[in-house]
């Protein structure tokens, strides 16, 4: 599959803070790619040196097969959405205006307007002013703005943090809705569940490197430790282990008609981010 996004021993230090030290991971086109660390690991600055916001102090990154040098350039912009905490809403404006503002800039027709308001639930809000929006409703007309020109790539910084669970799942659907369409995302998140629940691949990002890549799947499958818990009749909980001789134990709890349930123990993407790292994710 081709990659949209590919990044080598990209490296970015502040004047006294290494914030990337040798970064290193492709993104295919077409996926859902979690970009997974804690605070401070340097999750904006890799989507602001992609995005073309920020040089690099070392490495490579290209995206579109270009450098992201390039970026900058018109032709590029109407390629890549970006959403990020830094809003550049305008306060005195209503929602809608501002997102007429930009089918302006990216030639988008208003016929779209509503059609993405819609899908970020803010379709009653539209001639509210911007500075009288909550952070959450803030957040979602961002992702609006985001979704205008339907981008062949869109970066997404923490797109649901200030977002209550019913608006949440309906930036999931929303986001599943478009990459369905042909989007790849770069979703960057501490949030494990979000990664979990929308990504085909996660990265995992510590100490300026990428300490894990894979599916979710394959990760559980790798770091799980095989074990079953069986829950009896008697509510009691015991844990067998992996081969034969879980399974005989196993065997003769159900031959006594002892056992309600049977699952089995796979780790968390937390439990796994600990175990890799030895920090949480949060
Ligand atoms: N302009 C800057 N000048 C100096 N240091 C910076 C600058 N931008 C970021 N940093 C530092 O680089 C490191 C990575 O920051 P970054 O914002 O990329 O982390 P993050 O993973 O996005 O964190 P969070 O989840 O809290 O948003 C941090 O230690 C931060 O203090």
């Amino acid at each position: 599959m081709e990659n949209i996004i590919e990044v080598k021993a990209l490296a970015k230090v502040f004047a006294n803070q290494t914030a990337l030290e040798s970064v290193d991971f492709c993104v295919k086109k077409g996926e859902i790619f979690g970009f997974l660390g804690p605070s401070g690991s340097g999750k904006t600055t890799t989507i602001k040196i992609l995005t073309g916001q920020l040089n690099p102090t070392n490495g490579e990154a290209t995206v579109f097969g270009e450098p992201v040098s390039n970026l900058k350039k018109s032709s590029f912009r109407k390629r890549f959405g970006v959403l990020t905490d830094n809003s550049g809403l305008y306060g005195r404006l209503s929602i809608y205006d501002n997102l007429k503002l930009y089918c302006d800039l990216y030639d988008v027709p208003l016929s779209k307007i509503n059609e993405v308001l819609d899908g970020v639930n803010l379709i009653a809000e539209k001639s509210k002013k911007v500075s009288l929006l909550s952070k959450g409703m803030t957040q979602r007309v961002v992702l609006a703005r985001a979704l205008l020109h339907e981008p062949e790539l869109l970066f997404l910084d923490e797109p649901t943090s200030a977002l209550d669970p019913v608006n949440t799942r309906h930036i999931y659907e929303g986001l599943r809705a478009l990459n369905a369409k042909g989007t790849t995302i770069f979703l960057s998140t501490h949030d494990m569940h979000e990664a979990e629940t929308l990504c085909d691949r996660i990265a995992f990002l510590d100490k300026g490197k990428i300490q894990l890549l894979d599916t979710p799947k394959k990760l559980k499958r790798n770091y799980s430790d095989s074990t079953i818990t069986v829950e009896l009749i008697n509510d009691e909980k015991v844990v067998l282990p992996a081969g034969t001789e879980g399974a005989e134990q196993l065997f003769e709890l159900m031959k006594d008609n002892q056992v309600v349930t049977v699952h089995s123990n796979e780790p968390t993407l937390g439990d796994i981010f600990v175990q890799v790292t030895g920090r949480k994710l949060a």
